[in-house]
Parts: structure tokens; C-alpha cells; sequence
């Protein structure tokens, strides 16, 4: 009998493990930084018990930022910068994770599998691209095998393409972990996660699986982040000081509110190749709003937010007792939650501390589930979504 691959050798023994330990990563669209979590796993799908052991998110230097923003949701890139940044950000994140493992006094070998969902570029779903003969499309970059090499630590990656080879849309993938960390028996739950783009997951109380839902919204931060660093040289708008100086332009607000997006079904996706300052700026010329005073700006970007994600909840689950769980990084934007609060009376409007999970390492806490499930799970039927393991193996060796 031929020998096996040492790989799959040790891919087998990890996976049959009873306790894993494994690092979940999250860069996301708003480039503020990578998330690491660090967990404990037992067991898969519905039955997974985790812990979460060590959280931190390594904020990105400016140069880093820019060198992305050259890629990041441009239809026309250099594509030799877009080449050595696949590398680049793999080495550079495994260079984060060592330097978290180290400050938390961790080896390496000890861990066993790291879930890297590396940096989105381009998301272009069917209904935003429109290209006759192309389907849904996704791009994250920064390569699982530099992660692996780097740290010496089994890695699993990319893990939205399957979720398109599949039927989806390559997002959102929270639900998959939303339904085991939020879901419980006789309360109607939305999990709401504010980030650059508002994603949610709708949890009935009645534990259906088939009736669990989960979309993007529209914009979360992204707009608001894109003004601040355009108009104010700042990365956010830090606790909405700037939005709250400002006054809404109601005008601008109803213009923004009109694009087909809104109307698609769901679940739908979305990103910053569609919602960026051009489209801000084609709703300001439409409007004769272009002078307005930047603030204002800044406040009728966060009412959009706002409007966008109320409207949605409102028109899409009218329902008794609802209860709402903010994360994500808008979660601490008060003119967000305090424009939600104002615009849902009636629904409990929470955080996810009230579910034992920090809103800032929910999606990295998220990346790790779906390592684990990678390992040892089986596809699992939630709604309309498929039903697919997802991710790709990098070894070390
Ligand atoms: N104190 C605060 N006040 C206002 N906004 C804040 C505050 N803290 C964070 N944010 C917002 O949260 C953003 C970061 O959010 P988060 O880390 O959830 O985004 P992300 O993970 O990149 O997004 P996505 O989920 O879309 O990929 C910041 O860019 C900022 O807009
Ligand atoms: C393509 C992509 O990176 N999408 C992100 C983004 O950020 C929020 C929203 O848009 C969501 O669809 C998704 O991330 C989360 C983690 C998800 O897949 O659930």
C-alpha cells in the first residue's frame, strides 16, 4: 500500500481531535484592522460547544491601508500590485497571528488549525455586476499557504467560493454560526451586524432551521467612513460627534433611499463597489445637494444607515416581541442605534455582550466556527442557503 501524505496524515488526527484548538481571522471592509480570536471546540454543527479564549484586533497602519484602498473594490486595478498583495497580506497575517500568540504566551504548535478569511477586494454578485453570462463572484486575497508556512499551522481558507460554486452569493456567512451562538427556544431573534456593510440573521424562536434567514441590508459604515476620510481626515466618525453636529438634508436622504438594490430578493449581498462616494455624489447632483456642509453630510450618511436597516426590519419581520442584537463596529455608533431605537419602538434593541459574545469578535469568532465545521462537520440545511462545507486546506509542510 502506498504511503499517505503526512498532510492528510495529520489533517486526519487534527480533525478526530475532541478539543480543537483553532484561530479564527476577520479582515473586513471597513480595513480597520485583522480580528484574531482564539477558541476551543468540541463536537460540530448544532452540538458545538466553544469557548473564546483570547480576542485582539491589530489595528492597520496607514500604509497598509492605502497600499489595499490602490485594489479594494476598483473596477480597473494594477494587476501585478493586486498579484504581490495575495502574498504580501498572507505573510502579513501570519506575522499578526505570531506576534498575538506570542504576546498571549501561546505556541504555535499548540494550536491546531487557523480559519483565515483573508481580505475581501471585489465582491460582485450576479444582480450588481449585470454581465450577461457571468455568475455570482467573489475575491478575497492574502493566500492560505503563506499563513500555513509562516506559522507552521494548518490553515483553512477562501472559504466563500464555495458558497458560489453552490447557488449563493459567497455571503453572508455569519449565519452558519449565528445559528449556534444566537438562536434560542421561544424568542424571535435578529442578530444585526453594523460593519461596512449591515448584514443580518433572522433566528425564530420556534428553532425551524428552514425559516432561519440571512442577507446584507446595504450600508452599514462604509459611507459614513468613506466622508470622514474624504472631508474630515478622519479614519470614522468617532461616537457620531460629527453626525450629530450635523442636520439630516431630507432631500438627499430620499434620494439616496431609491436604488434597485433595495428591491432585489433576498437574501441579497452587496459591498463598496456599489455603495461608495460616487454613488453619494450621483444622489447629491440628482438632488442639487452637492455644497451642502460636509457634517451634514456625515449626519444624512448615518441616517441612511439607519433608514436602510429600520425599513428593512420593519417591512420584513412585523413580528411580536422581536429582539434585536447588535455587533460589528456600528454597534457603538449612538446615531445609528439611537435612529434604530426611535424607528422601531417596540423591539428590543440589544448587543451581543448580552449573549456572552464581544460584538467586536463575533465575525473572527464566526471564521473559527466554520474551521471547525471545515474539520469535522456536515453540510447543514438553514434556509435557503447551501448546504456545503466550505474552505480550502493549506499545510505547513
Ligand atoms: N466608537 C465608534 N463610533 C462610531 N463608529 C464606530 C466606533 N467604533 C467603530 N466604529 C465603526 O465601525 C467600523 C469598523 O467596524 P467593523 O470592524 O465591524 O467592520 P468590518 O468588520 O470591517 O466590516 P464588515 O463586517 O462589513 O466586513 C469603523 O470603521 C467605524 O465606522
Ligand atoms: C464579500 C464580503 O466580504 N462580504 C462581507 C461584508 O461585510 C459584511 C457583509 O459584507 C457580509 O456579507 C460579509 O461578511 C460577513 C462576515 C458574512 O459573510 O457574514
Amino acid at each position: 500500500m502506498p504511503a499517505l501524505n503526512q498532510n492528510l496524515k495529520k489533517l486526519f488526527y487534527i480533525a478526530q481531535k475532541e478539543e480543537k484548538l483553532g484561530i479564527g481571522l476577520m479582515s473586513g471592509t471597513s480595513l480597520d484592522g485583522l480580528d484574531i480570536a482564539l477558541c476551543s471546540f468540541k463536537g460540530s454543527g448544532i452540538g458545538t460547544t466553544f469557548k473564546l479564549l483570547r480576542f485582539t484586533t491589530i489595528p492597520y497602519q496607514q500604509d497598509f491601508k492605502t497600499e489595499v484602498q490602490q485594489v479594494f473594490a476598483q473596477k480597473q486595478v494594477s494587476l501585478e500590485k493586486l498579484c504581490l498583495l495575495n502574498e504580501y497580506i498572507g505573510n502579513f497575517h501570519a506575522g499578526l497571528i505570531l506576534q498575538a500568540l506570542k504576546d498571549w504566551n501561546i505556541n504555535p504548535k499548540d494550536v491546531d488549525f487557523i480559519a483565515s478569511h483573508g481580505q475581501t477586494i471585489y465582491h460582485a454578485p450576479q444582480h450588481q455586476h449585470k454581465q450577461e453570462g457571468y455568475g455570482n463572484a467573489t475575491l478575497q486575497i492574502g493566500d492560505g499557504d503563506h499563513i500555513a508556512v509562516k506559522t507552521g499551522i494548518l490553515t483553512v481558507s477562501d472559504f466563500r467560493q464555495k458558497h458560489i460554486a453552490a447557488g449563493g452569493e459567497g455571503a453572508p456567512l455569519a449565519l452558519y454560526g449565528d445559528v449556534l451562538l444566537g438562536s434560542k427556544a421561544g424568542e424571535n431573534r435578529i442578530l444585526l451586524n453594523i460593519g461596512g456593510i449591515a448584514n443580518l440573521t433572522y433566528l425564530p424562536g420556534n428553532g425551524n432551521l428552514s425559516e432561519v434567514m440571512s442577507t446584507d441590508i446595504g450600508p452599514g459604515n462604509t459611507l459614513i467612513d468613506a466622508a470622514c476620510r474624504a472631508y474630515f481626515d478622519k479614519p470614522f466618525d468617532e461616537d457620531a460627534q460629527i453626525a450629530k453636529s450635523g442636520v439630516v438634508d431630507e432631500v438627499l436622504l430620499d434620494a439616496l433611499m431609491h436604488h434597485p438594490f433595495f428591491n432585489e430578493a433576498l437574501p441579497k449581498t452587496t459591498g463598496p463597489e456599489l455603495f461608495n462616494l460616487n454613488y453619494v455624489a450621483d444622489a447629491q447632483q440628482a438632488t442639487r445637494t452637492l455644497n451642502i456642509a460636509k457634517a451634514n453630510l456625515v449626519a444624512t450618511l448615518s441616517a441612511f444607515t439607519g433608514r436602510v436597516t429600520a425599513n428593512f426590519i420593519r417591512s420584513n419581520f412585523d413580528i411580536e416581541g422581536l429582539k434585536i442584537f447588535a455587533s460589528g463596529g456600528g454597534a457603538r455608533n449612538p446615531y445609528i442605534i439611537d435612529y434604530l431605537e426611535k424607528a422601531l419602538p417596540g423591539v428590543t434593541i440589544g448587543n451581543t455582550v448580552e449573549l456572552g459574545i464581544d460584538p467586536d469578535a463575533k465575525e473572527a469568532i464566526l471564521f473559527a466556527l466554520l474551521g471547525n465545521e471545515a474539520l469535522c462537520g456536515e453540510p447543514l440545511i438553514i434556509g435557503q442557503n447551501p448546504a456545503v462545507l466550505m474552505g480550502k486546506f493549506s499545510f505547513p509542510v
